[in-house]
């Protein structure tokens, strides 16, 4: 029986899994670390550990493998441990994939776990753990300091959904948790749950209500009284995904849709705002509210980005097709009936004029008027290494802070043969002003077979690096992660 991964773009170049569990204690540095750098980047990539069942897969469906970089005295250290959930210790058991289509359970060996979930999206420590998180299932725990895999967490037994997001916020207020869940009673169900979760891990807020029909909720925006929960035009069908099919399909005839609940209502509250039809939402960068506007801003694609998810006569678009900005969309609650709602469009503004992706704020400021943002950018007229071949999904070769009121830009631009993860933003100090601090972020050489984790100042974006930490192996391309101070880590048990 042989163990080889396919030859695909989902796991060549970018995409070929790493594999790699390890410890570095003291990664080698070329450049200085600033010593206020104090605390513990997490983040998770898909990092399938068996190559797939059904000879091919698409990147979402790997196993969550979790890297720990500690920042401490301007030395970093990493400590990398895959999520031991459920799916991947039944795999391991039987040394082979058991899982078929991403999120499809139909589809699993007779052998695979219950649980389908990867834990693959994001990581982000709340209330004493680390949680792993993919939407389609409850989180994972993990011990913030070793990594080990502690279970599926269910918050003590407060949150019920069968689902929960790998967007959740934090008020940086007081802490909060703000979360939520869509398909929240199972595949194919158009319910969607709300919840708070203070920062001692007790449910404070839990609000139910029904979208008009199942479709992706990836991420979601936050105001000061509002939650906004962007539905892409990406449909779910449980009699397609028992007939073997995809979990999404993209529905080109569907609005862009967006449900604004007021954080004191009640789910009778929701009101449905449309958006132009055959767009993508991408990810939230940040979002506010002022004297009755709400202002949410984020990327915003003209049509199907995930090529994986086509629509139901199997077409996608090409990818060089596609226009991508980052945009506001503004809605306005004065006056407003709730079944005025939906009878206008909404055309969102652009922000910058360039595609992007991957937006982080500020996150002292999440939910609060703001105007930093720090984005991967794509630029195709900067030098791209031909030898390479096409470039790979989600491909961004600038690291950018952009101001959205002003609409500048200073970028840095690595090589031709270099691409991002998604940035972290830390802040100087606790008290410095807003967009003031570091950009950390992985930088993938196309051609090595290393990874460095590049530190910027957020104030200097073109100057590049101040510190290139070395990892010594290739990380594979991820999705998410988060920034934890070390004096919120310090003195932390597990949560259980
Ligand atoms: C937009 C990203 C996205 C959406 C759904 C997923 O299951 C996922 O897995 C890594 C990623
Ligand atoms: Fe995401």
């Amino acid at each position: 029986m042989s163990l080889k991964f396919p030859e695909t773009p989902e796991f060549t170049g970018l995409y070929k899994p790493s594999r790699v569990e390890t410890q570095v204690f003291d990664l080698e540095i070329e450049g200085e670390v600033p010593s206020q750098i104090k605390g513990t980047f997490f983040q998770v990539s898909p990092d399938s550990y068996y190559p797939p069942m059904r000879g091919k897969d698409i990147f979402f469906n790997g196993d969550g493998l979790v890297s720990a970089f500690k920042f401490e005295n301007g030395h970093v250290s990493l400590n990398r441990r895959y999520v031991q959930t459920d799916r991947l210790k039944a795999q391991l058991k039987e040394r082979r994939s058991l899982n078929g289509v991403y999120r499809n359970i139909y589809t699993n060996d007779p052998l695979a776990a219950k649980n389908n979930t990867t834990a693959n999206t994001t990581v982000l420590f709340h209330a004493g753990v680390l949680l792993a998180m993919k939407e389609d299932a409850l989180p994972y725990a993990l011990d913030p300091n070793t990594l080990e895999t502690l279970g599926v967490w269910d918050f003590n037994g407060q949150v019920k959904s069968a689902s929960f997001t790998a967007h959740p916020k934090i008020d940086p207020d007081n802490g909060d948790l703000l979360c939520f869940a869509y398909e929240a009673k199972g595949d194919g169900t158009s319910d969607i749950a709300y919840f708070e979760i203070d920062a001692s891990g007790k449910l404070k807020k839990e609000i139910w209500f029904k979208g008009p029909y199942a479709a992706m909720i990836h991420d979601f925006a936050v105001t000061a009284h509002h939650v906004i929960f962007p539905l892409i035009p990406l449909t779910v069908d449980v009699d397609r995904m028992k007939a073997g099919g995809q979990h999404f399909e993209w529905q080109p005839d569907l609005s862009q849709l967006f449900g604004v609940l007021p954080r004191d209502g009640n789910g009778e509250d929701v009101m449905w705002f449309h958006g132009p039809k055959n767009g993508f939402q991408g990810h939230t960068l940040n979002s506010y509210e002022e004297e009755g506007l709400l202002q949410v801003d984020m990327p915003v694609t003209s049509g199907n980005v995930f090529y994986f998810f086509p629509q139901a006569d199997g077409s996608v678009p090409l990818p060089e097709t596609l226009s991508s900005q980052l945009m506001r969309w503004t809605f306005n609650l004065n006056g407003l009936e709730k079944s005025e709602a939906s009878k206008q469009t909404i055309q969102p503004r652009p922000l910058t004029a360039f595609p992007c992706e991957f937006p982080r704020c500020d996150e002292r400021f999440t939910g609060k008027p703001y105007e930093h943002g720090f984005v991967l950018a794509f630029d195709p007229t900067l030098p791209f290494d031909e030898t390479l071949g096409e470039r790979p999904f989600q491909f961004f070769n600038q690291l950018a802070h952009v101001n959205v009121r002003t609409g500048k830009t200073d970028a840095w631009y690595p090589g031709d043969a270099q691409c991002f993860q998604e940035p972290i933003f830390v802040p100087r100090s606790s008290d410095a002003p807003e967009g003031d601090g570091y950009v950390v972020a992985l930088l993938n050489h196309l051609h090595g077979n290393d990874t460095e984790l590049v530190v910027l100042d957020s104030l200097k974006m073109a100057a590049g690096p101040i510190a290139r930490i070395k990892v010594p192996f290739r990380l594979r391309m991820s999705l998410h992660g988060n920034w934890t101070p070390a004096e919120i880590l310090e003195g932390t048990q597990s949560g259980r």
